[in-house]
């Protein structure tokens, strides 16, 4: 099995992610809270609160986690796409695979890296929600002293499977999404690339930018429905389960609430992702 690509992964999701934690973390405040009335005004009240600090809020877990959330997610696609193609990852512009392949690859990639995510984006989660500034004296102290107290405080309080409390909506969230990515992702580049030629790095930025955005776009509603379901059992409300989570919010706020966080959600992910492909793209050609 290639090994590189999971390396390639992980570097690659890594660089990524530090471009686009400000935004997330802007995210995630206005898809759980509503103190904010737009991305603006959370931004600078972010700001004027905690300092630019606020923004990096539970970074330092996604760091960790993507060195196996990323490199399990090109890894697994590109071994699966092996598996139902025979070809390796530089026989494939020569032999490109069926959009079907590359689908089929894309959500076997997602379903798996779901799993390794759901704990590490459960406690992002909680701590990005904590609003009070770290260094103020004499307040009440947050809730989560860091990750690894939150994950402890997670474990005690609900068992090992407190920590993967959202799981399902996020595998959910992940598995069509991670194929339409990579679906995406191909098209474009191959669009703007003649037959048989590898494409440009300005190529591969823009088509991994778009890929981004368009997989965003499509997993936003449960991506809404994920976070609140994570934030559930912390003075938030309750919920049955995924349905009644989805039926509760749409009825109590409409169905403009599926589509909270969209916005932000594409200003992060193009250049998350225009990042994280080039990159990917470019240690392969390295190590080829
Ligand atoms: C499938 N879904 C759109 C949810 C995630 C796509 C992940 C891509 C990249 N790691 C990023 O953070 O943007």
């Amino acid at each position: 099995m290639p090994v590189e690509e999971f390396v390639a992964g992980w570097i690659s999701g890594a660089l990524g992610l530090v471009l686009g934690h400000p935004f997330d973390t802007v995210k995630v405040r206005l898809q759980t809270q509503s103190t904010y009335r737009g991305i603006i005004d959370c931004t600078v009240k972010t700001y004027r609160h905690e300092s630019i600090l606020g923004f990096f809020k539970g970074m330092s877990f996604p760091i960790a986690s993507i060195a196996v959330v990323n490199s399990v997610l090109f890894g697994v696609y590109s071994n699966a796409l092996l598996a139902l193609t025979a070809t390796s990852h530089h026989e494939r512009r020569l032999q490109p695979p069926s959009y079907t392949h590359v689908f089929i690859a894309g959500c076997t990639g997602g379903f798996l890296q779901a799993y390794c995510l759901a704990p590490f984006d459960l406690i992002k989660v909680r701590l990005q929600n904590q609003t009070e500034p770290r260094a103020r004296q004499g307040g009440p102290p947050p809730r989560y002293r860091g990750p690894v107290h939150c994950a402890a405080s997670i474990f005690q309080e609900e068992g090992p499977r407190g920590l993967f409390r959202g799981a399902w909506a996020l595998t959910l969230r992940d598995t069509p999404t991670l194929g339409i990515y990579f679906v995406s992702y191909e098209w474009l580049c191959r669009q703007a690339t003649p037959d048989g030629q590898n494409p440009s790095s300005t190529t591969v930025l823009v088509a991994g930018g778009f890929a981004g955005i368009t997989s965003w776009v499509t997993a936003t509603p449960l991506d809404v429905i994920k976070s609140r379901m994570q934030m559930a059992g912390l003075g938030q409300r309750e919920y049955q389960g995924l349905l009644d989570c989805m039926v509760s919010s749409a009825r109590q706020e409409g169905l403009g609430v599926f589509f909270r966080g969209l916005t932000i959600n594409s200003a992060r992910a193009f250049p998350v992702n225009a990042v994280t492909f080039l990159s990917y793209e470019y240690l392969l050609h390295l190590w080829g």
